[in-house]
């Protein structure tokens, strides 16, 4: 029986759908004004093995992975870029999909954008007002009101009530309660960036950044779900406001079960664009092969933080490579359990920890079991028993999208990337030693430096501010 962690309900509770067999999944998804981080990478990876599980369990899961494609971040990159927010936008969701598709992460059955949701979101704002739950700011701005719901701020947790931003309190005269967020931003007058703007009953302007999932939720799935997820960032305020809206508009109840992956840390802060404290998915993919990338993210618990970097991916890098090496030189073609008892016991092990709230760390220790004993048999020489277990590996790994390849390719692959690192990792420190001797006008020196990455492949260009710029031949 499979068994969910609801950050609702602060308990593992038994998973039942709404509909027998079938799943209805909502998971928020990119802000897109710049490259996807790895950040991104682990709330989509930790839903993809969700989602490829659940698949596997049976159900039929409808995935939709929203797009938000408006907001004040999108507008000032689009006007410093000096292009629209459409080419902006256009552009990142398919570097988007280029990034996500290299990391094996499947594509959700549906990818709703804001903009193209826009009447549905006003219908569901004047619902809202109709019932007395949104009111006209003095600035013309349309704004949620929380002491209209009685239970506001259920999934953060009434007791430890969360902080108030500062600057929502700076702003004065215009919530009736500093908690109240906003559900439509009138357009100002002069709209000096030229920001998108859509005609309402209450003037030009565009919608909040909440009402986005519950309108198209609502649009999608009618107002109730089986699973809301997104990382643990978003449980304050974007989805208690979310309750807000969808509970007092429709007055039933919304998502049954919320899920909230932990955060990817880089020194101890959540990897953010706002932050600028991140490493897009392309940069890591230069060093580390997209299963080692996956594997890394998959590593921990799904609701624990996980720390960004070299070193842990490194290690998931080994990991994986054991897995490998333990299928290697065999032909795992034949039935998973190769019909022994063996096969069997690892099957339902890994089962019941994937049963337990996704525990994908635990699931692991069931892989290196296996490999372990993939590795004996095939020094005893006991060839069928090692296809069997071959064959079991690979089955349970494919479940949550590991070892698909193949064990030559891959090991391969890993060993040309690390070659490279190494090579690249050379030609930095001859450069920056070059830089040293360039200050310290030792021009022999410097020379042969430069002589030296010539015969390696490497033009130099020295910049006039003194940075030196390189590329291969
Ligand atoms: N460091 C992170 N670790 C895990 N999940 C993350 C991380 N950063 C963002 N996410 C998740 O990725 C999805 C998209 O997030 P979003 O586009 O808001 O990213 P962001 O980098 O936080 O952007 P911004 O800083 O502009 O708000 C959300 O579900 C969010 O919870
Ligand atoms: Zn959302």
């Amino acid at each position: 029986m499979l068994k969910i962690f609801n950050t609702l309900t602060k308990k593992k509770e038994k998973f039942i759908p709404i509909n027998a067999g079938k799943i209805k999944i909502y998971v928020c998804g990119v802000t897109v004004y710049d490259l996807c981080h790895l950040g991104h990478a682990r709330t989509f990876i930790v839903f993809d093995s969700v989602i490829r599980y659940l698949r596997h369990c049976g159900y039929q899961v409808s995935y939709v992975r929203n797009i938000t494609d408006i907001d004040d971040k999108i507008i000032k990159r689009a006007y410093e870029n000096n292009e629209t927010t459409q080419q902006l936008t256009n552009r990142m969701i398919q570097e988007m999909h280029l990034d996500l598709d290299a990391l094996n992460i499947l594509r959700p059955n549906y990818e709703p954008k804001v903009t193209e949701h826009i009447d549905i979101i006003i219908k569901f704002i004047c619902l809202l007002i109709s019932k007395k739950h949104a009111y006209t700011a003095p600035n013309g701005d349309i704004m949620f009101s929380v002491e209209t719901m009685h239970n506001y701020g259920v999934l953060s947790n009434k007791e430890n009530p969360p902080k108030i931003h500062d600057n929502i309190l700076k702003i004065p005269n215009i919530k009736k309660n500093p908690m109240d967020f906003v559900l439509w931003k009138k357009t100002t007058y002069n709209n000096k960036l030229g920001e998108p703007c859509w005609s309402s009953p209450w003037g030009l302007g565009r919608p909040g950044w909440h009402i986005e999932c519950s309108a198209m939720n609502y649009s999608i799935f009618g107002n109730q779900i089986d699973i809301h997820g997104g990382g643990s960032d978003l449980i304050f305020p974007h989805h208690d406001n979310e309750i807000a809206q969808s509970v007092c508009a429709h007055e039933t109840s919304y998502a049954n079960i919320w899920m909230h992956s932990g955060l990817l840390l880089l020194n101890y802060e959540k990897m953010s664009k706002s932050l600028n404290n991140f490493f897009t998915i392309r940069d890591i993919l230069k060093h580390y092969d997209p299963e080692t990338i996956r594997f890394f993210l998959m590593s921990a618990h799904y609701r624990s933080q996980l720390k960004y970097n070299d070193n842990n991916l490194k290690n998931a890098q080994t990991s994986l490579k054991r897995l490998y090496i333990a299928l290697r030189d065999t032909n795992p073609t034949i039935q998973p359990n190769g019909g022994d008892n063996e096969g069997e016991y690892f099957i339902s092990k890994f089962i019941s920890k994937m049963n337990d709230d996704f525990n994908t760390p635990e699931a692991y220790s069931v892989l290196f079991d296996i490999a372990h004993r993939l590795n004996n048999l095939k020094i005893k020489g006991h060839s069928l028993l090692a296809q069997g277990m071959a064959a079991t590996l690979k089955y349970l790994a494919n479940i949550i999208g590991l070892l698909h390849q193949n064990p030559e390719i891959f090991l391969k692959k890993i060993t040309l990337k690390h070659n490279k690192n190494r090579h690249f990792e050379k030609i930095q420190k001859l450069i920056q030693c070059r830089e040293v001797a360039r200050k310290n006008n030792q021009w022999e020196l410097a020379d042969s430096i430069r002589k030296k990455l010539t015969v390696m492949g490497i033009t130099l260009e020295d910049g006039p501010t003194g940075i030196t710029k390189w590329h291969f031949k």
